[in-house]
């Protein structure tokens, strides 16, 4: 199985109809960290042989540099799922992304669908049913047997699904919102969070993804490349997050501290388990850097 990639920044994955050629000549120039190429819920069905045609050409084409590719397929239960699945499992990219994923059933027939696709390729699992809402363990828990490594929230099929009136605060999602991402650390699993419709108005957008953040997600899906700036700064570490940082390391190696496992830091507690999350912060800010 591949190896679960969680040390990848992923902090903004723009979603781009595949049918578009206008959004998909911008693949290899936006500064964001994942690509999804869509097939799914972006293309009219009229379109979507030559959608997928598109998306087999940018992949071959390559040149993507730093950003992971993605291509979300349709569904197996749709009449293009199997031949996207055939025509994109050995095509270049990173990670196929199958839509309304409900039980590990579902997740067991992509993972056998792929048998013979190359062994680093992922599978990606939109969760955005109801049935998905009440099974979250159970699927997350098939990350360490097959291919699946990430989830992404689906908002809008959420809310049709669940007929919920969505407002600005994500009322309807914030319980689940934290289940999905205890499921997905609890097994292992990459998790980004739900796209924004709003594409205009950036301090609703920015809102919503300090919220993601706030909930533990590494990252957030997109629809459209202004999004892309202010979800990469959400969620890159912050001056005053990295200065307190490489602070608790610092306090943890003096001398006076060796051997403990709580120590004092400006009038607060802090624990080992601080010095590891002041690492990782380290580690990604790093990674970002070396994204060029
Ligand atoms: C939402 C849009 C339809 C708006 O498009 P448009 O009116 O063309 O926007 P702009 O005029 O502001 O566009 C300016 C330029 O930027 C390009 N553009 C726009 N969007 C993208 C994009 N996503 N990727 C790349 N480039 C993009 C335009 O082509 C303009 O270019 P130029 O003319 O050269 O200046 C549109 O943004 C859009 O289609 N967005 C993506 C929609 C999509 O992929 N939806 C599916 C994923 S979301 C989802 O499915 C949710 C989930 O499943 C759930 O259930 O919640
Ligand atoms: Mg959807």
């Amino acid at each position: 199985m591949p190896a679960l990639r969680l040390d990848r920044p992923r902090r903004s994955a723009l979603f781009m109809p595949a049918s578009n050629p206008k959004a998909l000549a911008k693949a290899r120039e936006v500064d964001a960290d994942v690509i999804i190429l869509d097939l799914e819920d972006a293309v009219a069905p009229e379109q979507k042989e030559a959608a997928r045609e598109a998306a087999l050409r940018a992949l071959y084409t390559g040149g993507f540099g730093h950003r992971e590719v993605a291509v979300r397929v349709n569904g197996l239960d749709t009449e293009w799922g199997a031949d996207d699945l055939e025509a994109l499992a050995r095509a270049g990219a990173d990670a196929l992304l199958v839509p309304k994923v409900s039980s590990p059933q579902d997740v067991l027939r992509y993972h056998e669908a792929l048998s013979d696709a190359p062994s680093d390729l992922q599978l990606w699992a939109m969760i955005e049913t109801a049935g998905s809402v009440l099974r979250l363990d159970a699927i997350a828990s098939l990350a360490r047997q097959t291919r699946l490594a990430l989830w992404v929230i689906g908002p809008n099929d959420l809310a049709r699904e669940l007929r919920a009136r969505p407002d600005a605060g994500r009322t309807f999602l914030q319980p689940f919102l934290s289940l999905a991402v205890a499921a997905a650390r609890a097994h292992g699993l990459s998790i980004l969070d739900g796209v924004c419709n709003e594409f205009k108005d950036m301090d609703i957008f920015r809102k919503e993804a300090e919220q993601g953040l706030m909930f533990g997600f590494d990252g957030k899906t997109l629809i459209h490349p202004a999004q892309i700036a202010p979800c990469n700064e959400v969620f890159s570490p912050s001056p005053v997050e990295l200065e307190w940082a490489g602070r608790v390391i610092e306090a943890f190696a003096q001398p006076e501290h060796a051997g403990k496992g709580a120590i004092k830091l400006d009038g607060r507690m802090v624990e080992l388990l601080h010095r590891d999350q002041a690492q990782s912060l380290l580690a990604l800010a790093r990674r970002i850097a070396a994204r060029g």
